[in-house]
């Protein structure tokens, strides 16, 4: 059996007298997407930094291809395979959609000291960055200014920027907050058609979406893990009906 992808164990963080997180275990194999859920201040977005090296957990660790990072930097998260996406863009509104993507590449490339490449420079990031608009379905927006794009068209891109580092695991906080119904539409389509050599876990409120998307699907309440298990499971969960009451019809159409 090859080594999950992540593996969180026991992970708990403090913020003086309040627990955030309390005791949350979980392994990600290979190809496999899970969801977090949980109502406001669960502590998924804390969760979801401990992950990327933002933050340290109080206690437990954090282990990436069954290597403990629970001390790594970011960065160094990040050359091991970590992306990230944000609830609030990093996106550079005037510049275009194609040298977004070519500025984010190249300066991983820096961080990761090869060799800095002109941003110019007619190279492989040209060719790469061209494939991965295409497979977001960007491929027609590639010369447009980020500020003319749709606010879905900016979600699309913040996942081609994630895919630019070639990751092995993708953090999506949120990424369908603020979408239309249509553009919910274009991201559940873009989500489920990534390659399952990409793992991913999921912040996202919106539960249908959540439960569509996802294999597995853990629910925190006061940084407490409820429930996790398939989405047909959490749609069955009392404990999690519960804490959606109000939203209960949208847990059991789902
Ligand atoms: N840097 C911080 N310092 C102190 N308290 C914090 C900090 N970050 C988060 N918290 C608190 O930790 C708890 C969990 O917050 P967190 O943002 O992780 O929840 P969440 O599930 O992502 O919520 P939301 O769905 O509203 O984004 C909240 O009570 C929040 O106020």
């Amino acid at each position: 059996m090859p080594d999950p992808v992540l593996t969180l164990d026991a992970v708990s963080k403090e913020f003086g007298g309040l627990t955030a997180v309390d005791h949350v275990s979980l392994a990600l194999s290979a190809g496999e997407r899970v969801a977090v859920i949980g109502p406001n201040g669960a502590g998924k977005t804390t969760l979801f930094r401990m992950i990327a090296g933002e933050m340290r957990p109080s206690r437990g660790t954090i282990s990436l291809f069954g290597r403990d990072v629970t001390r790594l930097s970011e960065r160094k998260r990040a050359l091991r395979g970590v992306a990230r996406t944000f609830q609030v863009s990093n996106l550079f509104p005037s510049l275009t959609v194609e040298y977004n993507v070519r500025l984010a590449a190249q300066v991983g490339s820096w961080t990761s000291r090869r060799f800095w490449r002109r941003l110019d420079a007619n190279d492989r990031f040209a060719v790469e960055t061209r494939a991965v608009l295409e497979h977001v379905g960007l491929g027609d927006r590639a010369a447009h200014t980020v500020e003319t794009l749709s606010h879905g068209e900016q979600r699309q891109l913040e996942i081609a920027i994630a895919l630019m580092s070639r990751p092995r695991l993708i953090l999506l906080d949120e990424p369908a907050a603020g979408l239309s119904v249509a553009e919910r539409q274009v991201l559940r389509g873009l989500l489920k058609d990534l390659s399952t050599e990409v793992t991913y876990l999921l912040i996202e409120h919106d539960m249908s979406l959540a439960l569509e998307l996802a294999d597995r699907v853990l629910c925190l309440d006061n940084g407490t893990p409820l429930a996790c298990g398939t989405p047909d499971e959490i749609r069955a969960d009392a404990a999690v009906q519960a804490v959606y009451l109000g939203r209960r019809d949208e847990v059991a159409d789902g």
